[in-house]
């Protein structure tokens, strides 16, 4: 189907389809662990897909605000590669899928030299937050909010400080994990001054049409797609896609190229970045996870669009 086809077809079925897959959020449950996400409405599904031409689409709940939690691991990545450069980056975290869950201690006692496996596993992003440029927590968040709203073509996204404050509170899993990492000499940043950046960029607030315009920028290889200017290098815009690819569902990534076949990450808050490159960008909010920790209407969701769209990359 061609694009416009595409988007008329959208146009014609979309809110429909988002009504039918609601009745998925029954096989998930809102996440709980950090408190403040408990409140999130279980059968809430929206979403906003943004093509290149400018056509935006949106149904459902897609207005309803969630924070990125994970998601906004693919752009402090970015953002960290674009401040210290990739040789730096890779020094710290490796490039391989786990297996494991999103926060497993697991490999980093198992395997040596005890660095994380990837950027988009909790571990990951604790160090990658650690890489950004900033004279304290405060400004190193800023700075990944200014970049997120430059990504948003909006000024809206900013740190919702409930979320913040409840996940800082009650992280102990986190501090494990940073514990261990500051232990490996892997983390050279003090332990909670780090945290408070990771804590801060995961209760950073958006909207579904913001998180789609975001993944615009990325399916037009980091240029801006309606000025043309350069936002991101593509060869890093290339490294955040192979990992969303590989990692960006956790450990459900095998199952979801195989289903739906396109660069995606989930956060823990039901959201869902991806986009089919050269095409469009695609925002999701769906409380209800699945086991594995992705939105279980929004998974559905995207496996019906793009096997009548046929997305797949692959
Ligand atoms: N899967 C997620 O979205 C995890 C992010 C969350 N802030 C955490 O660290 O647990």
């Amino acid at each position: 189907m061609s694009s416009v086809a595409a988007f008329q077809d959208l146009t014609d079925n979309l809110p429909d389809w988002v009504e039918a897959y609601r009745a998925y959020a029954a096989e998930g449950r809102v996440a709980t662990y950090i408190p403040e996400l408990a409140h999130a409405p279980q059968q809430a599904l929206g979403i906003t897909l943004h093509h290149k031409s400018g056509a935006v689409i949106s149904a459902g709940d897609a207005g309803m605000p969630f924070t990125l939690q994970s998601i906004s691991k693919v752009f402090t990545l970015l953002l960290a590669l674009m401040d210290r450069g990739e040789k730096a980056v890779f020094e710290k975290v490796g490039m391989e899928p786990t297996g494991d869950v999103f926060n497993s201690m697991l490999k980093l006692e198992l395997v040596q030299p005890g660095k994380p496996f990837n950027p988009l596993i909790n571990a990951g992003a604790i160090v990658i937050s650690s890489l950004i440029r900033g004279d304290s927590p405060e400004h190193k968040a800023e700075r990944i909010v200014r970049f997120i709203r430059e990504l948003a073509g909006d000024e809206g996204p900013s740190i919702n400080e409930h979320v913040y404050r409840s996940e800082a509170e009650t992280a102990n899993r986190n501090r494990s994990l940073a514990y261990f990492l500051k232990d490996n000499k892997v983390l050279d940043e003090e332990v909670e001054p780090t945290l408070d950046v990771y804590f801060r960029q995961c209760a950073i607030e958006v909207t579904c049409a913001q998180v789609a315009r975001m993944g615009l920028v990325l399916a037009n290889d980091g240029a801006d797609p309606f000025t043309g200017r350069e936002l991101i290098p593509k060869r890093y815009v290339r490294i955040a896609k192979s990992f969303m690819v590989t990692c960006g569902m956790y450990n459900a990534s095998g199952e979801f190229a195989i289903q739906v076949g396109i660069p995606a990450k989930s956060g823990v808050a039901g959201g869902i970045l991806a986009l089919v490159p050269g095409e469009l960008g695609i925002g999701i909010i769906g409380p209800a996870l699945n086991d594995k920790g992705n939105s279980t209407a929004g998974v559905h969701l995207l496996r019906l669009l793009s096997e009548r769209y046929d997305w797949s990359m692959f």
